[in-house]
C-alpha cells in the first residue's frame, strides 16, 4: 500500500509511534523516526525486519534540529511524502498549580513541536517536490477538556485547528492534513507514568471495558495516509472507543484528594 513512499514519525522509539513506524513500514514504506534519545530508536529499528526503519536523535521544539532532521531525510532518500506527528505529552496536574513554565513547556512541545516540524518538511520536500504529502498528528480526546491535563488540552485544541487552516491553505500544494485522536491507549507509558489510582480509575472505567491499543491508533494512521484516505483533509478523526461522547465528573469521587482535585504526578527525576 506505501511501496516506494518515505515517511517521518515523530516520538517513534516508543508506545503509538513505533506501532505507527513498525506499521507504515509493514505496508512498504521507508521510515524515519526521530526522538531526544537513540536508544529506543534503535529498539524500534530493530523490530522490522526488512531494514526499512532508520532512527535518527531530534528535539522536535529546537528548530536547528528540526531543519537538520528533515535536510539528513531528504539527504537520504531524496523525498518525503508522510510526516506523523506523534511525539507529545504533558504531565499531569491541577490547572491552579501548573507554572508558567510548566504551561509553555507542555503547548511547546504539543504545539510548536508540531508546527516546526510539519512546516519544515512542507517547505524544504512537499513544496517543492510538486507532488504534496501527508501529515497526521496525533491529539487527545476528550475533545470536551482533558481535566488535569490543561496545558496538553489547550495545545492539543490549537494542533487540531492549525491543521485545519493548513488543510485549506495547502490544499493548492496537494498536502493533506489531519488530527488523529485517542482515547486512553495501553501504552508503557500511560501504563507507569501516571500515579495508580489515575491509571487504574481511566483503565477501569472507559466506556468500551477495553483500552485502546497502540496498533489500533497505527492502523487508523495507516489509512488515512494511504491511497484509501486520498479525500481525507482538515478531519480530526477519533480511535477511542467513545471516550470523546462520554460524560465525566471531574474529579472523579474515586480518585479525589482531599483538596478536592486530583493527585499531581512525581516529577520525572
Ligand atoms: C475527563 C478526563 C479523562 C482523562 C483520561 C486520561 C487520558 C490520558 C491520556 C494521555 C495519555 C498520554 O499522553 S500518555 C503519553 C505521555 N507521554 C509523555 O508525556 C512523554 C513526553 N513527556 C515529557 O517529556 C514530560 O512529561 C514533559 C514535562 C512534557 C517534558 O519534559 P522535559 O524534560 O522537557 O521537561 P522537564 O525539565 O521535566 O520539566 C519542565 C517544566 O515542566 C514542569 N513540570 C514537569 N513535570 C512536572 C510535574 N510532574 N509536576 C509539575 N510540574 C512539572 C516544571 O515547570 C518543569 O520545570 P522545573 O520546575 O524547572 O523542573
Ligand atoms: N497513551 C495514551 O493514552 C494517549 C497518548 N496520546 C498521545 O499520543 C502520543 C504518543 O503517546 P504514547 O505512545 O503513549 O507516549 P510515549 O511517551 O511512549 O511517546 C512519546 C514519544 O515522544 C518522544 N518525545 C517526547 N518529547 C520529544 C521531543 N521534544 N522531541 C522528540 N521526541 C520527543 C519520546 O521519545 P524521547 O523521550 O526519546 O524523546 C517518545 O518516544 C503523545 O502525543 C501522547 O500524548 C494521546 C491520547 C492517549
Amino acid at each position: 500500500m506505501l511501496d516506494g513512499q518515505v515517511a517521518i514519525v515523530t516520538g517513534g522509539g516508543s508506545g503509538i509511534g513505533r506501532a505507527t513506524a513498525l506499521e507504515l513500514a509493514g505496508h512498504g514504506a521507508t521510515v524515519v523516526i526521530c526522538g531526544r534519545r537513540q536508544e529506543p530508536l534503535d529498539e524500534t529499528g530493530a523490530l522490522e525486519p526488512h531494514g526499512r526503519i532508520a532512527g535518527i536523535t531530534c528535539d522536535i521544539r529546537e528548530e536547528d534540529q528540526v531543519d537538520a532532521l528533515v535536510d539528513e531525510v531528504l539527504a537520504r532518500h531524496g523525498r518525503i511524502n508522510i510526516l506523523v506527528n506523534n511525539a507529545g505529552g504533558q504531565f499531569l496536574s491541577p490547572a491552579e498549580d501548573i507554572t508558567p513554565k510548566g504551561f509553555r513547556t507542555v503547548v511547546r512541545l504539543n504545539l510548536e513541536g508540531t508546527w516546526l516540524m510539519t512546516h519544515a518538511v512542507a517547505t524544504k520536500a512537499f513544496i517543492p517536490s510538486g507532488n504534496g504529502g501527508r501529515v497526521v498528528s496525533v491529539t487527545l480526546t476528550p475533545h470536551t477538556g482533558l481535566a488535569g491535563m490543561a496545558h496538553s488540552s489547550a495545545a492539543r485544541a490549537g494542533v487540531e485547528n492549525l491543521m485545519k487552516v493548513l488543510a485549506i491553505e495547502w490544499a493548492r500544494f496537494g498536502i493533506k492534513l489531519s488530527a488523529v485522536a485517542p482515547g486512553v491507549v495501553a501504552t508503557e507509558t500511560f501504563m507507569t507514568k501516571y500515579p495508580a489510582a489515575f491509571r487504574d480509575h481511566y483503565t477501569e472505567s472507559v466506556l468500551a471495558g477495553e483500552l485502546v491499543t497502540p496498533e489500533q491508533v497505527a492502523q487508523t494512521i495507516a489509512f488515512v495516509v494511504s491511497p484509501a484516505g486520498r479525500a481525507i483533509s482538515g478531519s480530526v478523526i477519533n480511535v477511542d472507543h467513545g471516550h470523546d461522547v462520554s460524560q465525566v465528573r471531574y474529579p472523579p469521587r474515586e480518585i479525589a484528594t482531599e483538596r478536592g482535585s486530583i493527585e499531581q504526578e512525581a516529577r520525572r527525576t
